[in-house]
Order: structure tokens, then sequence, then C-alpha cells
């Protein structure tokens, strides 16, 4: 039987976005490995089925290219309340999270950010805000979870980072049993450059949550006040936060194209 798909993208960061609140659709970290595949595939970042959620208007799942499902994702949070329209509660496995439309943005609560080393997770005890570790020109991190688990370098150049080479590295270091995203940020005059080599996806045009994520450490090392400007490869997300609330972004969200897909075809 085959079922509708959208294609959508958040500044570049694309999905395809399945819904299955009316039909039960199976997916799993293989299926969705085989739709993310860019040259066998329908090709994306990450994999999204929209379920019936007991806690909230609807429930979100997500798995990355490599098939490992996530917690959470801030560049679909915004297509997938364009998509629906209106406000909405969106549950994750991270959380649930609050997105309203407003024109061509989404604007969405992606809850408040966890700085505990057991929270992000990491292996061992440290300071989450100035971590003592590094990995060549890459030094003192600042770690955070904001739904999922994200680490960022504030560098000078974030065009000189290798990030392609370094970020898989770090994605896969064992102080992250989880794994982690990797974001690299520049500090400019009012905005914050930002590249991020996302965990089981690799480089993105952009990422809500690592958006997010680098925002709160820029605040938290007061080398930025709220609302920061973070711009991505893709494009530019506003993000606003102060110490104790919720992480509050707003953005765009991009309908590609739709069509029909047999899922029983695929492994
Ligand atoms: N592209 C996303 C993040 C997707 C999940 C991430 N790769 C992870 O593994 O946590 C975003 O826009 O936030």
């Amino acid at each position: 039987m085959k079922v509708p798909f959208q294609k959508m993208h958040g500044l570049g960061n694309d999905f395809v976005i399945l819904d299955g609140r009316d039909t039960f659709l199976r997916m799993d970290g293989g299926r969705a490995r085989a739709l993310a595949d860019r040259k066998t595939g329908i090709g994306c970042d990450q994999l999204v089925v929209l379920e019936r959620s007991e806690l909230a208007d609807v429930r979100m799942r997500i798995w990355n290219a490599d098939g490992g499902e996530v917690e959470s994702c801030g560049n679909v949070s915004r297509c997938v309340a364009l998509l629906l329209g209106g406000n909405h509660r969106i549950e994750t496995k991270g959380g649930i999270i609050v997105a309203s439309v407003d024109g061509d943005d989404a604007i969405v609560d992606m809850g408040v950010p966890s700085f505990a080393w057991q929270d992000i997770p990491l292996a061992y005890a440290m300071d989450t805000a100035a971590m003592p570790v590094g990995w060549e020109s890459l030094q003192n991190p600042f770690a955070v979870n904001v739904g999922n688990p994200h680490i960022i370098f504030f560098v000078d150049d974030v065009e000189a980072v290798e990030l392609d080479r370094l970020g898989p590295l770090i994605e896969r270091d064992p102080l992250f049993p989880d794994r982690i995203n990797v974001n690299v940020a520049s500090i400019g005059d009012g905005f914050v450059r930002l590249r991020v080599w996302e965990r089981g996806a690799g480089l993105t045009r952009a990422c809500g949550t690592g958006a997010c994520a680098t925002a709160v450490a820029a605040i938290s090392r007061k080398l930025m006040n709220g609302p920061v400007e973070v711009r991505l490869p893709g494009g530019a997300l506003t993000i606003e936060w102060a110490q104790g609330t919720s992480i509050r972004m707003r953005g765009p969200g991009t309908f590609v194209f739709e069509g029909m897909i047999d899922l029983e075809s695929l492994v």
C-alpha cells in the first residue's frame, strides 16, 4: 500500500514527513535509512513520522539519515507547525514542544535546556560550561542538552574548521555515550555564525537545535545578549533565551514536493 509523504526543509536541512495519525506506519532504522538515501531513496537528513499522542496534539518521531531514532529536531518542528497550521503541542522523545505559525515563520518553544553532565550525557563528571577537553584546534567547549545533545566550540573563523574531519571524531568520542551534535560558532557584530556536524546526518545546511544550543552557550558565557541571530549556511534563525526559561526559536519552513511511497517495498 502506498502512503503519501511531504518533502520539506528548514533552511536547507531537509525532511521526509509521513503522517501516521490515521494509518499505522511501521517505521524502523532500516526503513528510515532506505528512505533517506539520496541515491536510492527519496533523500533527506531526517525522516519524520507523525503519530497520535496521548500527551499532546501530535507525536513526532524522528530518525537521522543513518537510521538512529533521535529525541528532537528544531527545523522539522517548524516545518510540522507550518504543515499542520495553527498552534500545536508536539510530543517528542526529548519532551513536549509548543509550536505556532506567524506568517511564513513558525515560532517554537523548545523547552528548558539541561546543563548537568549526566543529562548531556557525558561519560564522566565535568563542568559543562567550560569543559577541560579539546580536539586539535577545537578547545574548551560548552555542552548542553536542548532535547538532544550538543557541544559548542567558539572559534575565530567557522570556515577555517575542518568540520567534515573533526565532526565525526568528536561525535563518536567515548566521552559521549549517546554520541553528540558538533557545533562550531563565531561571534559577529550582533550575530553568531554557525556550522554544524549533525550526529547521524553529517554536515547539514542548518540545525535548529544546534542554533538553540549555540545561542544558550553564547548567552551563558556572556558573549551575546538575546535575542540571538544565528546565521547558518542555509539562512538565519532568531533564538531567545534567558537563564531558567524555555528556548524560543523563530524561522521559516519550506514545502518542496509531495509524493507516494510503498513502505512494504523497503527492507
Ligand atoms: N536537524 C535537526 C537535528 C536532528 C537530530 C540530530 N541530528 C541529533 O542526532 O540529535 C535540527 O534542526 O535540530
